[in-house]
């Protein structure tokens, strides 16, 4: 079983209430196939965590559970907060391709039930914030692969859920829109203080945007290690790579993984 890595509160602050609890999670797919064993996580209220493992372990398949995708074994338990204010993003983008892109964030807001007024007030400044706002009016095939999964995300985080699941919503983007990405992601969560879940294959991702990186083992997925991140925020790309403390994570999660 994992401790986790969650730091002591200040004195005299209350701790904040995990948003979700996995207890025991373990996930066999008919035929046998075993993909999790045994996941215990808790994840406070506003923390951004990172997961990072090797190529099927699981990482999709813990996200889907706690998105309520999909069951897992019985004897395990899945907490999640707010259910019903939770924002997911897969690694493929889930834009209708009949409407533009703003009709595409305005439809993901309406049907989380956010008040009209509010959408109206939101769909530009997010458009601006994620560098598609003379993209509006363009339908999904009409953007690159880095603008539709701008949009997805955009689609997501402008209902504000409490919590939001990212299942690599930046592999397939080239390294600068990615960075960019990340800088925009930083900003919109420090803003909003959402619980975040981020599944990634990049170490450097994983270190420059979590409070927590959780390696998953190969096949069936557990929890191999569970690592704070103290590198203080706001965190700029540049000088946040430049940290000792950067490097120093980075290397030990590279060789944990076997990358060197
Ligand atoms: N619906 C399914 N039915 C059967 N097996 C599945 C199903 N979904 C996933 N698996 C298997 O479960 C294992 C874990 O898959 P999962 O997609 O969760 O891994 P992952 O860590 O997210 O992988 P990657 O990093 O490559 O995206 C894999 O071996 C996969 O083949």
């Amino acid at each position: 079983m994992t401790i986790p890595a969650t730091a002591a509160p200040a004195q005299g602050a209350a701790p904040a209430a995990a948003a979700i609890t996995l207890k025991g999670v373990s996930k066999t797919f008919p035929g046998g196939m075993r993909a999790l064993e045994g996941v215990d996580l808790t994840v406070p209220a506003g923390e951004f965590v990172a997961i990072l493992g090797p190529s099927g372990c699981g990482k999709s398949t813990l996200l889907r559970i706690v998105a309520d995708l999909m069951e897992a074994d019985p004897g395990g338990s899945v907490e999640v907060d707010t259910p019903k204010e939770l924002g997911v993003v897969f690694q493929t983008s889930n834009l209708l391709p009949w409407l533009t892109v703003e009709g595409n964030l305005t439809l993901g807001a309406r049907l989380r039930g956010v008040p009209k007024a509010d959408i109206a007030a939101r769909v530009g400044p997010m458009l601006e914030t994620l560098g598609l706002e003379s993209f509006a009016r363009k339908h999904p095939h009409e953007l690159s692969g880095g603008m539709r999964q701008r949009a997805a995300l955009g689609q997501t985080l402008i209902c504000r859920p409490k919590t939001v699941l990212l299942d690599e919503p930046f592999g397939a983007l080239d390294a600068l829109t990615r960075d960019r990405l990340n800088v925009e992601l930083l900003r919109l969560w420090q803003d909003l203080r959402q619980t975040v879940l981020l599944v990634t294959h990049s170490i450097p991702e994983a270190v420059f945007l979590a409070d927590r990186v959780i390696v998953m083992s190969g096949r069936p997925g557990a929890i191999a290690e569970d690592l704070r991140i103290d590198i203080p925020r706001p965190r700029d790309p540049a000088e946040t790579r430049a940290l000792p403390e950067f490097t120093e994570a980075a290397q030990h999660l590279r060789k944990l993984m076997g990358v060197v």
